[in-house]
């Protein structure tokens, strides 16, 4: 099973016009696409259209297209994990807090969120109101997620936001030891990756305009 998603001819029409049309890719185990494009080019409602938030007018997504399993798409929502652009934090717990509630909420029992929080370097903050972190600490909180998830295909939109040059080295390091067990990322950034993955796939999203 080395296909995790074949995507067919996708068409998403929003604001009155075409942000994409019959877009088609395929992933493979070990793949990185990363996806471009300017701002309101439609990269957010591709990333959305794939899990399932956002409806599209036309294509076929298909997860595991090489397997009788996963069949439901309860099935495949526990092996893809996606992180949205917002840090989608709780401001109002601490750091500590946000990294347990998390992982509860992803079914994880056996992790030390003390050990999270000094992996993403946010040892001595854990007390901290989420709320009362910059942008980059919180934005942390949530990628702590990617250090404990079994999921096989990663999501990201803008995972790069607000981290500084050691927070993304320590993410592009975080995706290669992901991509080298034979995990897969589908991610947006503005920026070039510093990283060169093994299996790059770029794609750019016009919005209708080029
Ligand atoms: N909920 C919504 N309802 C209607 N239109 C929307 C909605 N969300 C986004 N759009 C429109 O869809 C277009 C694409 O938005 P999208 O967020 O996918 O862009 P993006 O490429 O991710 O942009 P950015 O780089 O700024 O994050 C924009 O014109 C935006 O106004």
């Amino acid at each position: 099973m080395s296909t995790l998603l074949t995507v067919k001819q996708l068409v998403s029409q929003r604001a009155g016009r075409t942000l994409f049309a019959d877009l088609s890719f395929d992933l493979q185990r070990g793949d990185v696409l990363h996806i471009e494009g300017v701002n309101g080019a439609g990269k957010s409602t591709l990333l959305r259209a794939l899990v399932g938030l956002v409806q599209l007018q036309a294509g076929d997504i298909r997860y595991f297209p090489e397997s009788a399993l996963p069949t439901d798409a309860n099935d495949w929502r526990q092996q893809v994990l996606f992180l949205g652009h917002k840090p989608g934090v709780k401001a109002e717990l601490t750091a500590l807090e946000n990294v347990s509630l998390q992982a509860q909420l992803s079914g994880v029992e056996s992790i030390e969120p003390w050990q999270l929080l000094a992996t993403v370097g946010l040892l001595g903050l854990e007390d901290l109101p989420a709320g009362q972190l910059s942008a980059g600490q919180q934005r942390r909180i949530a990628l702590t997620r990617l250090w404990y998830s079994q999921a096989p295909l990663w999501i990201l939109d803008e995972p790069f936001t607000a981290l500084d040059t050691d927070g993304i080295e320590l993410l592009q390091q975080r995706f290669a030891e992901h991509t080298a067990a034979g995990g897969a990322i589908i991610l947006t950034s503005h920026q070039p990756l510093t990283w060169q993955p093994t299996r790059l796939q770029r794609l750019r999203i016009t919005g209708g305009d080029e």
